[in-house]
């Protein structure tokens, strides 16, 4: 038995989450059972999916998410001490996981058998994880960007967005972002993105891509929504393709935005305009998980983790991140 702590959710968010609709528990961990495993946590992630998914949870509940973490204990000769998952198994430092009764929805994903030593185990919720699987198949699948083409991507500096302009990049685009720092907006010149632009600061978003994509957009992958995106779709180009991958401006909203109703727009410039999960292409994630790591290794792509140390500072790490304090994938390490 090992003492543990998890983080409850214990108030429902009424707007921006506070520190103070958390609770923190101890306990010990139980005897382990045929099938078992006991996960040590080295890494949790904090996401703005949160934000809106506990919505319709209950209170009371261990908070959701995703942590990476080692077997420490084991009673299942498929997960050996050691062994290093992946699994939303919550807020919490210790998990006990079932081996034998797999969940097609959370399954637990063991890190590649040759994840490159010298890639921190982190980047297997960011980069080389989820986030990033969100970046590559979100982007190329729905996006079908053609060399010479704009693509357009907000939340740049962001853990997705950061990717999805360098994927762009690397496939010939002239890639164009906005962020809500001019610190980020000069990151992601570091990285190659031809033109950036600071949201906030902008004196109109329309004239900001005007200026920064003269002949229009014909990519446009969107993490932002709302009225950001209902002034995007002015600037795509005929045929243009959109990814919708989140929704952030809604997510602190307490009712679901109405309108306005872009659908004459989408029309008249024949957009194919599509939503994604990311757990929709599970099966070819090994496949965008090593080209992630190859372009990473090449240098071809280059990330920043927002890392909080503690954790008892998830919920600090989570609101800031809600509030724009990361540039990267912000994780906590524990
Ligand atoms: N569809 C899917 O399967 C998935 C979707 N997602 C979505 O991708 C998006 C990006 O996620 P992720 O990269 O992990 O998060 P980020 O790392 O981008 O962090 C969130 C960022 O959002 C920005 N932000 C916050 N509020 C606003 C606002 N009102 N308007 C514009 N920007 C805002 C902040 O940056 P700034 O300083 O620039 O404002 C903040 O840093 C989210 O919408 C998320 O829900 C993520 C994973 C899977
Ligand atoms: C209106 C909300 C849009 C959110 C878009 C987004 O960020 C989606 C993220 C999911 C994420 C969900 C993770 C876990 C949900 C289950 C929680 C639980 O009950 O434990 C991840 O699955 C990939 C994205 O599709």
């Amino acid at each position: 038995m090992v003492k543990s702590k998890r983080l409850v959710f214990a108030r429902q968010f009424d707007g921006m989450p506070k520190e103070s609709d958390f609770q923190l528990v101890e306990e010990e961990t139980p005897a382990l059972k045929d099938g078992e495993i006991l996960v040590e946590s080295l890494f949790n992630s904090v996401d703005p999916y949160m934000r809106p998914y506990t919505r319709v949870l209950p209170t009371g509940i261990t908070m959701i998410g995703e942590g990476c973490g080692r077997v420490i204990e084991s009673k299942s000769s498929d997960f050996p001490v050691g062994t290093v998952v992946m699994h939303q198994y919550g807020w919490c430092t210790h998990a006990v996981l079932d081996t034998k009764k797999p969940d097609p929805e959370r399954p637990i994903r063991k890190a590649p058998a040759d994840y490159p030593k010298d890639l921190p185990l982190s980047l297997l919720l960011g980069a080389v994880g989820m986030t990033g699987m969100t970046a590559y198949f979100g982007f190329l699948k729905l996006c079908e960007p053609k060399e010479g083409e704009t693509v357009f991507v907000n939340g740049a500096a962001g853990a997705v967005g950061s990717l999805v302009g360098q994927i762009a990049k690397i496939k010939g685009c002239r890639a164009v972002g906005s962020a809500g720092s001019d610190a980020k907006v000069a990151w992601l010149k570091e990285l190659g993105f031809d033109a950036a632009f600071n949201y906030k600061t902008v004196s109109s978003l329309d004239a900001a891509l005007k200026e920064a994509a003269p002949y229009g957009i014909d990519c446009y992958f969107d993490n932002v929504g709302a009225d950001f995106t209902s002034t995007v779709l002015n600037h795509m180009n005929l045929y243009g393709r959109v990814s919708i991958c989140g929704s952030i401006s809604t997510y602190n909203d307490n009712e679901m935005a109405k309108g306005p109703y872009p659908f004459v727009t989408i029309l008249s410039k024949q957009l194919t305009v599509a939503g994604f999960k990311v757990p929709r292409w599970f099966k070819e994630w090994p496949k965008g998980m090593e080209q992630m790591a190859q372009w990473i290794k090449e240098g071809k792509i280059k990330y920043k983790e927002h890392v909080t140390e503690g954790f008892e500072n998830m919920p600090k790490a989570f609101i800031g991140m809600l509030v724009g304090e990361n540039t990267g994938k912000a994780v906590v390490k524990l």
